[in-house]
């Protein structure tokens, strides 16, 4: 059987009495789409927050490619190839949305000489960075600053940074979050594709996206994972239609 991208075991975070993140084990498997639902407050975040690295887990690990990256800041987990998009967007608002992506291209080449370059004009960052813009669907917005984008877009922007930064899997916190129906959509028709390039360990809680679009899905319930499965497995189990499901099936 084939070795997961991202294997977590046995983490554990609290914020004081509270457990955020109890005992969590989780396997991301190449090509896979797994979805981590829950209610609000269950500690999705904070999950993804310490798999990202920008938060210490109290106890357990985190393996990413075979390595045990624990000890890794966010920088260096980026560089790995974790790529994430935020709740709460990272982006340079009033650069370009070409911009925004040929920086990640920049970083990626480990480039800080280009300065002697007119940088608009240079094809080794604005053709990846392009191509990248082009595949979320964003071509025809590449001259847009990032903040006159919606929020939609803006989600889809961050996703193009991540694949210019080359990630090996990507970690999405609600990306359907403030889109409407069409953006929503367009977004599962892309993230479909996209999990063959890289597997993606998504929030969410639009459940039509996380039906169509999981191979599997954990359900967190109280910084705990009370089931995992196939969609069918997660809509048929008892315990998460009490807790988590109710009558939205
Ligand atoms: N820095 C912090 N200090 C104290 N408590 C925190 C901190 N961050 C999160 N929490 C608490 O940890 C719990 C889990 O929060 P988290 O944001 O991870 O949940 P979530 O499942 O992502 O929720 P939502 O679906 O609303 O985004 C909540 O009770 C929250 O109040």
């Amino acid at each position: 059987m084939a070795e997961p991208v991202l294997e977590i075991r046995n983490l554990n975070k609290s914020f004081g009495a509270l457990k955020a993140t109890d005992d969590v084990s989780l396997d991301l498997m190449p090509g896979e789409i797994h979805a981590l639902i829950g209610p609000n407050g269950a500690g999705k975040t904070t999950l993804i927050h310490q798999i990202a690295g920008s938060l210490k887990p109290g106890s357990g690990t985190i393996n990413f490619l075979g390595r045990d990256i624990g000890a890794l800041g966010v920088s260096e987990r980026t560089r790995l190839g974790l790529g994430r998009t935020f709740q709460i967007s990272s982006l340079a608002p009033e650069f370009s949305a070409l911009r925004n992506v040929m920086l990640a291209v920049q970083a990626r080449q480990g480039s800080s000489f280009r300065f002697f370059r007119p940088v608009m004009r240079d094809a080794t960052l604005t053709e990846p960075a392009m191509a990248a813009l082009e595949r979320v669907g964003l071509g025809d917005r590449a001259r847009i600053s990032a903040a006159e984008l919606s929020h939609g877009e803006r989600r889809q922007l961050e996703i193009a940074i991540a694949l210019a930064l080359g990630s090996k899997a990507f970690l999405l916190d609600e990306p359907m979050a403030g889109m409407g129906p069409e953006g929503s959509k367009t977004l599962t028709t892309f993230l479909d594709g996209l999990r063959r390039e890289a597997p993606i360990l998504l929030v969410e809680h639009d459940m039509d996206a996380v039906f169509a679009l999981a191979d599997r899905i954990s359900v967190l319930v109280y910084g705990r994972v009370i089931a995992t499965g196939t969609v069918e497995e997660i809509r048929r189990d008892p315990e998460v239609r009490r807790a988590y499901l109710g009558d939205q099936d």
